[in-house]
């Protein structure tokens, strides 16, 4: 490591050159036999020499080599030996030197110690008198140079270390016995916006928290001054509110690691080392995971595990105070249709819209959590009767009365809600949530948005639902779906001029199920597509051989679920189907309600417009029952109407003639045709004849049946039933 501006503080092997030179001795003097004999007589094992007669010589040697000692001649030819002392100490050079001198005077003595010398020899001398200077000045020298160098590293050490503890990017420092800052290092300053000096001797709990002010100082100071092990804690630290820090929030969240620093004996403690690391983006990342596992994405309400774990914490709290909850399962009534009409955007922004409704109507210690799709529920962790649990539910009612402002204009979302009580209707949370399902779903049942709660029976009627979805998945590969035929009949040619399909199943052990009871099964669980499907083939399949059986001019007619129409390709799979079997497509009717015709979302009119355009007959069902069936016709280019049984049946009351009279009227302005359906009565069927409409469908001439009765009614048309009106 290299602190900027420094030496390494670990110097390379080979930079120094105490070793090496430590016994290399140059001999200054213009005496030639001593500049011989003094080698001789001072040498060592792994000493060496060199020498030089004058000052000049010795200072080019000087400026290429580095000697441990340098036994200088006081005079010289050139200059004194003090000389060479004076360029020795301005080249900051740390040769060692001893004068061997001539002169008398104790001045020169003086001289040459205080010109940095470190030993005076005066000649003559004895050998061992300077044997006994050189090896104690090079003793001593290598001392000082060991000094130095200890000095030195000392000196590196410690800017080594002050770098490390001032550019760290934790927050570092000291605290006193007192628990006061007797260090920080400057990270203070941009981390939590303190000048350090402000700091210092203020107590550590000017930096913490208000609630984790108890944790810490149990911890850092629970054994007095006896030095305790070292320990590591999260806990937030404040910022201060007046200087700018690297984040706007009131506190960081830390990782302390804390050490107690013990004295010389390790008996008291002098104080505490704290290092504090930043791990507030940790923390955030955390949380947010912590969130994702627990929260719905798009309500941000929490999600099943937390809900059940909420509802598994409120029983457990129930049972102990012998109390009362309930759980509500809400599910939002048509949100597939609005899905798949509307697209995936509005049912969420539906979804989050109904949550927020929802949310507004419980209470803090409540929870309100999505399960997935359109399904909801419901904690109210205290109750103290069931009449509270039926509050909240009126409420949830009432908050969805006023409706959503979608991109596609309003909608009035309702919701039908199943409540389960605890201990009355199950002790765990599964038994609760399955409860309040099946409660819901007695609702969704008997029409929808509305609660109810848990009542024992409905769970026999949830079982037959669940075994009813399971046999329907089964049904279209068990080959259990059968088509009837119902006859229609023109009153004018006496003939059958075209036969509605209408779907069977034939379950192996209910016997016949009629497809008000499963088409809405089959649709919630997503097969409808699949049966409308087999429906399609199967009708254009025996419109063909009727077709070859000389019923060349009968029309099919069939009808499509809304969910069809949600299929972008519904056109193509019609067209592909009558072109298939040959089939002239006028003389295929496809049925579309006039609710559908309402909730145009799918782009039903363009389909409609489509199928007109690739000859297909397209009826409107239910004529008449919806509002402003006019200014559907203007945009739903469509060619026949059938009047509503409904119309049908009330036929004797009086106000129902100018109904079937305006509608007969439309008909004919529009040139569309018309068909009555559900006439069961010959009185219905004269009134009709009478009011211009002329094909007629109901039990009056046959109830719909399979494909071999229907092909001897266009043999020989059920006479009996309208041979007389
Ligand atoms: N998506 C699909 N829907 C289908 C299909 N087949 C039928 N349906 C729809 O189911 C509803 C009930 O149909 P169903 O039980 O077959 O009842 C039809 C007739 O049996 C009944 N009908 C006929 N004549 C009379 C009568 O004189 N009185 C009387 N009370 N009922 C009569 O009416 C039903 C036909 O209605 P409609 O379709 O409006 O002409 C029904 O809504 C069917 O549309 C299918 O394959 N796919």
């Amino acid at each position: 490591m290299v602190i900027p501006g420094e030496q390494p503080f670990f110097a390379p092997p080979g930079q120094g050159h105490e070793s090496s030179d430590q016994c290399r001795i140059l001999v200054v003097d213009d005496d030639d036999a001593l500049r011989r004999t003094l080698p001789r007589v001072l040498a060592r094992e792994g000493r060496q020499f060199a020498e030089c007669g004058s000052v000049g010589e010795a200072i080019a040697i000087l400026e290429r080599e580095h000697f441990a000692l340098v036994l200088l001649d006081y005079r010289l030819p050139d200059a004194t030996g003090l000389d060479l002392l004076d360029w020795l100490t301005h080249q900051h050079r740390d040769e060692a030197v001893i004068v061997i001198s001539g002169e008398d005077a104790i001045d020169a003595a003086i001289g040459a110690l205080r010109g940095g010398a470190d030993d005076y020899v005066r000649k003559p001398y004895h050998v061992a008198q300077l044997q006994r200077a050189v090896d104690s000045t090079l003793h001593k020298a290598t001392l000082e140079r060991a000094n130095r160098a200890m000095s030195q590293r000392l000196r590196a050490s410690e800017r080594l270390h002050r770098f490390l503890v001032e550019s760290s990017p934790d927050l570092i420092f000291t605290l006193d016995t007192e628990g006061r800052f007797s260090y920080l290092n400057p990270r203070v300053r941009p981390l939590l916006g303190y000048e350090r000096t402000a700091l210092l001797r203020r107590p550590f709990s000017t930096l913490v928290m208000p609630e984790d002010i108890d944790r810490i100082n149990s911890l850092m100071f629970a054994r007095g001054n006896t030095p305790g092990e070292s320990f590591n804690i999260e806990l937030r630290l404040r910022r201060s509110r007046d200087e700018p820090t690297e984040g706007s929030s009131e506190s960081i969240t830390v990782s302390l690691t804390v050490i107690p620093m013990p004295d010389r004996e390790g008996r008291r403690s002098t104080g505490l080392y704290g290092v504090a690391r930043d791990i507030s983006e940790r923390k955030r990342a955390e949380e947010i995971i912590t969130f994702q596992a627990y929260h719905d994405q798009l309500t941000r309400l929490p999600n099943r595990v937390l809900f059940k774990d909420r509802l598994e914490l409120a029983i457990a709290q129930a049972q102990r105070r012998t109390g009362a909850l309930a759980v509500m399962f809400v599910d939002v009534d048509r949100f597939k249709l609005v899905n798949d009409t509307f697209g995936h955007a509005e049912g969420d922004a539906l979804l989050r819209g109904i949550a927020a409704r929802l949310s507004s109507t419980l209470r803090r210690g409540d929870t309100l959590a999505r399960l997935g799709g359109d399904e909801f529920t419901v904690l109210l962790p205290d109750i103290n009767h069931p009449e509270d649990a039926e509050t909240i539910a009126r409420k949830i009612v009432d908050a969805l009365t006023p409706p959503f402002r979608l991109s596609h204009g309003d909608f009035r979302a309702t919701v039908s809600i199943g409540i389960a009580l605890y201990p009355r209707d199950g002790d765990g949370a599964e038994d609760l949530t399955r409860h309040a399902d099946i409660a819901m779903y007695q609702v969704k049942r008997s029409g929808k948005n509305a609660f109810r709660f848990f009542d024992p029976e409905l769970n026999t009627h949830y079982r037959e639902r669940i075994t009813l979805e399971n046999d329907l998945r089964l049904a279209l590969e068990r080959s259990e779906f059968e088509l009837y035929y119902q006859p229609q009949i023109s009153l004018k040619g006496k003939r059958v001029v075209g036969m509605e399909a209408l779907l069977r199943w034939n379950h192996p052990t209910h016997g016949q199920i009629g497809p008000a009871t499963f088409i809405p099964v089959a649709e919630e669980i997503g097969m409808i597509g699949d049966i409308s499907h087999w429906v399609l083939e199967r009708a254009c399949g025996q419109l063909a051989q009727w077709r070859d059986a000389g019923f060349s001019d009968l029309r099919m007619s069939l009808n499509l679920s809304p969910h069809d129409f949600s299929r972008k390709d519904v056109v193509e799979m019609v067209t592909e189907c009558v072109e298939r079997h040959r089939l002239p497509s006028s003389q295929l009717e496809l049925e579309i309600t006039e609710s559908m015709m309402m909730q145009d979302s799918a782009g039903v009119a363009a389909k409609v417009r489509a199928m007109r355009d690739a000859g297909l007959s397209v009826a409107i069902d239910d004529f008449g029952t919806g509002y402003s069936a006019l200014a559907y016709l203007q945009k739903f280019p469509v060619s026949t109407l059938k009047i509503d049984r409904s119309f049908v049946r009330d036929l004797d009351g009086p106000s129902t003639n100018p109904i079937i009279s305006a509608i007969t009227g439309i008909a004919r302005g529009f040139g569309l045709q018309l068909i009555a359906e559900g006439v069961e009565r010959m009185e219905q069927a004269e009134t009709l004849r009478a009011l211009g409409c002329d094909i007629m469908q109901g039990y009056l001439f046959a109830h719909p049946a399979p494909a071999e009765q229907a092909t001897a009614w266009l043999n020989v048309a059920p006479e009996i039933d309208f041979a007389a009106p």
